[in-house]
């Protein structure tokens, strides 16, 4: 069977800067797959990538077995790969209303069924009907961002990418978001991928890891044998040192 996702030597080049080298990745489907590293390792890049909103300069994306070269995607494939981002106010225009919000991606790929589509997502995020006709700053952050969840599922995505999808939010809040964005993988049967500068979160959250530096793969793992320190690259070692609050490597 394909692999929901499978990243074949992928290279995106800013000018003269290469932000990914090469990069080899394959994500089953229905596994949740994390992405760590430093500040300029090249994690939200290689999701912009495979969303489409960064420029493929080689290599190739396979999505369910389907071969995307370059940067040109369908209306289609952009429905299957949905993002969320770590600052939902980055997402949701201001000017709108929840209601607005979640049609208008039904509204991009001609989905009908609006009124059932958005009482489903809405109730799925844990955000009654009364949300509809507030606007994003009517809401807290951790319900801006169950907002975002919801837009992206509306459009019954098969993988989200969720780039550092809680970091912005208070503690508590995190965990509630976390635990809402884990029991909505397992009822839809969704992939992930997800990235997080928070070793604590990913070894929660995802089955497999791979390590990022300058823009390449530097160590692929499972996320027990992270939260056992069997880690291989030094590099590895010093994020588990770094990270507040994880094991000692
Ligand atoms: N549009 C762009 N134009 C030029 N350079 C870019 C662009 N987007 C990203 N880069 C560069 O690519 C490198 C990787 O950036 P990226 O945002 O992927 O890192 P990251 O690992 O997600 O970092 P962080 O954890 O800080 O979000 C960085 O050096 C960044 O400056």
């Amino acid at each position: 069977m394909n692999a929901a996702l499978a990243i074949d030597n992928l290279s995106v080049v800013y000018d003269q800067f290469h932000a990914l080298k090469d990069v080899d990745i394959t994500v089953e489907r229905g596994e949740s797959f994390g992405l760590v590293g430093e500040s300029g390792s090249g994690k939200s890049t290689l999701l912009r990538a495979v969303a489409g909103l960064a420029p493929v300069s080689g290599g190739t994306i396979h999505i369910d077995g389907e071969a995307l070269r370059g940067s040109k995607r369908s209306k289609a494939f952009y429905r299957r790969v949905q993002m969320v981002f770590q600052d939902p106010y980055g997402s949701l225009h201001p000017r709108q209303t929840i209601d607005r919000l979640l049609l208008e991606p039904l509204a991009i790929h001609g989905i009908a069924d609006g009124e059932r589509r958005i009482a489903r997502a809405l109730d799925e995020v844990g955000l009654g009907n009364g949300f509809r006709f507030r606007y994003p700053h009517q809401l807290s952050g951790g319900q801006r961002q169950r907002v975002a969840i919801a837009r992206a599922l509306i459009v019954e995505p098969s993988i989200l990418l969720l780039d550092e999808p809680t970091s912005a939010l208070d503690a508590s809040v995190q965990a509630e978001v976390l635990n809402l964005l884990e029991q909505i993988r397992r009822d839809r049967k969704l992939t992930f991928v997800m990235v997080s500068h928070d070793l604590g979160v990913i070894t929660h959250m995802c089955d497999r890891l791979a390590v990022m530096r300058n823009g390449a793969v530097v160590e692929r793992l499972s996320s027990e044998e992270l939260a056992k320190g069997l880690v291989q690259a030094d590099y590895t070692r010093n994020l588990m040192i770094a990270s507040k609050g994880f094991v000692k490597a």
